[in-house]
């Protein structure tokens, strides 16, 4: 794993460090510079703008380490937009590839709409379509609809206790087969084992584990307190969406070390679907 460089660090993570009125304030520092009209059009620069706000103020994303993880692969969907990097990260590394499509999955309609406008500012509105909605409606929605007809990469990034639900949604669903990838970002800082254990099992564990659980919807109790309250303070239901998935699935799963935009130690997970048994 290289060095983390010191010198681009973002400021650290306070005990409030979002949803606090500084995604508004993000806005109004990007739109306030005097580079502005360098800005526009340029999805590097709107990042190089991000940072530079992170490096005073944090600013919770992906960071530049982990989104080279995750931009190898070139993603099609996000669960969890936030303020847009990953989604201009990853939605500039689409339309470089000739892709048309990347779903941003947004949950809070005032971070959907400051990730509009960034995306905006970087020239991906073409590219990029941000969904408000919670990420389990929203999947079902692309697919009934056939907006998704199968995932190829999606890229994690939300409510953690989430991440395995949804992706069982997925598989429910056929949008994650065989020939699947998921990358799952911070799954050592805060961690997800609920969705490490179910993307690193057999699909004989995984067929007791769903006898054994019949349903389920509440968060893994591994999780801290911190994480399943994260996104509650405006009301929103920890209640999580119960589906069988598929567990014949087999996937080679793999973690990958980084760092957050801090320097924070952290890790993604890389996990291939690789058949069916
Ligand atoms: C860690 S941030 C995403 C950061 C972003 N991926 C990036 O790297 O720039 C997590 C986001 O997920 C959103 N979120 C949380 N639970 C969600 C859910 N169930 N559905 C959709 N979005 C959700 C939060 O509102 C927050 O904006």
């Amino acid at each position: 794993m290289p060095d983390f460089d010191s010198s681009k660090a973002y400021a650290a993570q306070e005990e409030v460090f979002f949803d606090d009125g500084r995604e508004i304030e993000l806005l109004h520092y990007v739109y306030g510079r005097k580079d502005v009209n360098e800005i526009r059009g340029s999805p590097e620069k709107v990042l190089q703008a991000i940072d530079d706000f992170g490096r005073k103020k944090y600013m919770m994303n992906v960071g530049e380490d982990k989104g080279k993880i995750v931009g190898e692969l070139i993603a099609e969907v996000e669960l969890g937009g936030y303020i847009g990097y990953s989604c201009i990260l990853f939605g500039n590394a689409v339309r470089k590839a000739g892709g048309k499509r990347y779903y941003s999955l947004e949950r809070n309609p005032e971070f959907g709409a400051v990730i509009s406008s960034l995306v905006d500012l970087a020239g991906l509105g073409d590219v990029v379509k941000v969904e408000i909605g919670s990420s389990d409606a929203s999947i079902k929605r692309l697919h009934e609809t056939g907006a998704l007809e199968h995932i190829d990469l999606m890229f994690l990034d939300h409510y953690k206790p989430a991440y395995k639900t949804d992706l069982k949604l997925c598989e429910e669903l056929k949008l994650v087969t065989p020939g699947s990838v998921l990358a799952a970002d911070n799954v050592i800082k805060p961690g997800n084992p609920s969705y490490l254990e179910y993307v690193r099992a057999t699909p004989k564990q995984k067929q007791e584990w769903t006898q054994q659980t019949n349903g389920q919807s509440a968060p893994d109790v591994r999780f801290q307190d911190k994480t399943v309250q994260q996104y509650a303070n405006r009301g929103e239901s920890t209640a999580l969406h119960a589906s069988p998935g598929n567990p014949k699935l087999v996937y080679d799963s793999k973690l990958v070390h980084s760092f957050e935009p801090t320097g924070d130690p952290d890790g993604i997970e890389i996990s291939r679907c690789t058949g069916e048994e």
